[in-house]
């Protein structure tokens, strides 16, 4: 299972979480976030980071042309677009996209069936909030273009394992605080997402 580190606001978490395995950061340039990141301090962390590492640049009601500007500012590998875009909004981009589903019930998980998609709890307001997407609208059915996100923890992420999804997301549950990762929640995550409990 490949996991993303949402939420990195600085380079010493962005290297640990390097090191313990992750597969993809993501960078928040929502400003109302407490893990908003500004464009150049981003593009530094990006700049530095190893090859194989997928940078993903996280997006709330911004236009194409303010996505696509972004992206080529940073050298960001995906524009995850957190707010609902239609298929006209995604063609206009010249990069690649992650669109979110921000789950209210079990029949939105089947929008964009052939396109790879990640599927979060729905909150009023944007943010990683902690909150849960029900796992059983996941039985029975081809998650491998899935990406689960939403109130995943060290702790629960085992749970997750049996539905086949193509990768994890998690923030807050990783988190010493907002904005600050912890070590030893991300070392756990990874391993746990990635190889279960041992
Ligand atoms: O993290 C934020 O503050 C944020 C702000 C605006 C849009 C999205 C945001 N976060 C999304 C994520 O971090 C993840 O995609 C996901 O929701 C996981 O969050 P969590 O439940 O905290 O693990």
């Amino acid at each position: 299972m490949r996991v993303k580190i949402c939420g990195i606001t600085n380079y010493e978490d962005a290297k640990m979480c390097c090191d313990a395995g992750a597969d993809a950061l993501g960078f928040v340039f929502y400003k109302n976030s407490p893990r908003f990141i500004g464009g150049r301090d981003a593009r530094e962390i990006i700049k530095k980071l190893p090859p194989f590492i997928t940078k993903v640049a996280l997006f709330v009601n911004f236009t194409p042309t303010q996505i696509n500007e972004t992206m080529k500012f940073l050298k960001a590998d995906i524009a995850q677009l957190h707010f609902d875009v239609n298929d006209e909004f995604v063609s206009k981009l010249n990069c690649k996209y992650l669109r979110v589903i921000r789950a209210k019930n079990k029949n939105d998980i089947e929008k964009f069936a052939d396109e790879y998609k990640l599927v979060d709890a729905y909150v009023k307001e944007y943010g990683g909030s902690g909150k849960r997407v029900a796992l059983e609208w996941f039985e029975n059915r081809d998650n491998s273009k899935t990406i689960l996100a939403g109130g995943l923890t060290p702790e629960n992420v085992f749970e997750v394992g049996r539905y086949g999804f193509y990768g994890v997301d998690v923030s807050s549950g990783v988190e010493e605080y907002p904005g600050k990762k912890d070590k030893k929640k991300v070392r756990k995550f990874i391993e746990v997402a990635k190889y279960g409990l041992r």
